[in-house]
């Protein structure tokens, strides 16, 4: 039996609603202000079980809505599942007005360690090019595009806002998880102000610039990037960063 992990028919379903802005709610700096849905695109399940788990279900809201879906991993699942989601959402009339790419990552050698937050300046397809004799060759310098989305002003300041200790920088998108020093040490080379390297960034933020909506990344650390070592991997200090900083993106109503 096969699952489809993507809603049909309407993008509303596996929805958390933002809290409403009455009943002592907190108002939420993600979704106040009138500027609608939000969706917010991790890879794996238990990603979006985490992001779900910073948000309080409140029902129907005036405020704004969170919509959190698992669409695969990496960038091709990541950039054909939004556009899906994004076009079923303007479809049924309820475009959404931002998407967030969200998840856990592995953190470069002394710039992100395991636990922190990450909110990304760009997404950038790191390994999106030609190699050659010379090195490595970006994708610009083929002359078919770019390999560097720039993550939303607005949006980005909004999540810097409520995440005040978020560690800030680009973040990379690879299609393989770097497993060795010397890879490690190069994309660091070649990427200065790169903090941290996921799977799935660059191909959220293709979908959201083809459709026109803002766009931003947001990662917790799991794992150092350097030579493969799945032990060292702390998943639930990653899972555990993500459900705080949702937490803190959109705010319930206070316990009590
Ligand atoms: O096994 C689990 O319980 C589990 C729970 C949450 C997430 C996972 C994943 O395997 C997620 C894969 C996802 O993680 C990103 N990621 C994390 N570290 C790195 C890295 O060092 N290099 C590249 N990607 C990384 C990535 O976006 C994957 O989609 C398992």
């Amino acid at each position: 039996m096969t699952t489809d992990p993507l809603p049909r028919p309407t993008a509303t379903t596996d929805s958390v609603a933002a809290p409403s802005d009455s009943g002592g709610t907190i108002p939420s700096p993600l979704l106040e202000g009138g500027r609608g849905p939000v969706l917010v695109v991790t890879a794996v399940e238990p990603e979006a079980v985490a992001v779900r788990g910073g948000l309080v279900d409140t029902g129907e809201s005036d405020v704004g809505e969170l919509s959190v879906f698992a669409v695969g991993v990496g960038s091709a699942e990541a950039a054909a599942g939004t556009a899906r989601l994004l076009a079923l959402a303007e479809a049924a009339g309820r475009p959404y007005a931002a998407v967030i790419s969200a998840g856990i990552a592995g953190g470069l050698a002394g710039r992100a360690a395991i636990g922190d937050t990450v909110i990304a300046d760009r997404s950038i397809a790191a390994d999106l090019g030609a190699d050659s004799p010379e090195g490595y060759l970006p994708i610009e310098r083929l002359g078919f595009g770019t390999s560097v989305v720039a993550a939303d002003v607005a949006l980005t300041a909004l999540l810097r806002a409520a995440l005040p200790d978020a560690l800030r920088g680009d973040v990379l998108t690879v299609n393989t998880v770097t497993g060795t020093a010397a890879r490690a040490a190069a994309l660091g080379a070649r990427h200065p102000a790169a903090v941290a390297e996921a799977m799935e960034g660059f191909g959220v933020a293709a979908a959201a610039r083809t459709a026109g909506v803002p766009f931003a990344e947001l990662r917790t650390i799991s794992n150092p990037v350097g030579p493969r070592d799945r032990a060292a991997w702390n998943l639930p200090a990653a899972l555990t960063a993500l459900t705080a900083a949702f937490a803190a993106l959109a705010p319930g109503r206070p316990a009590g």
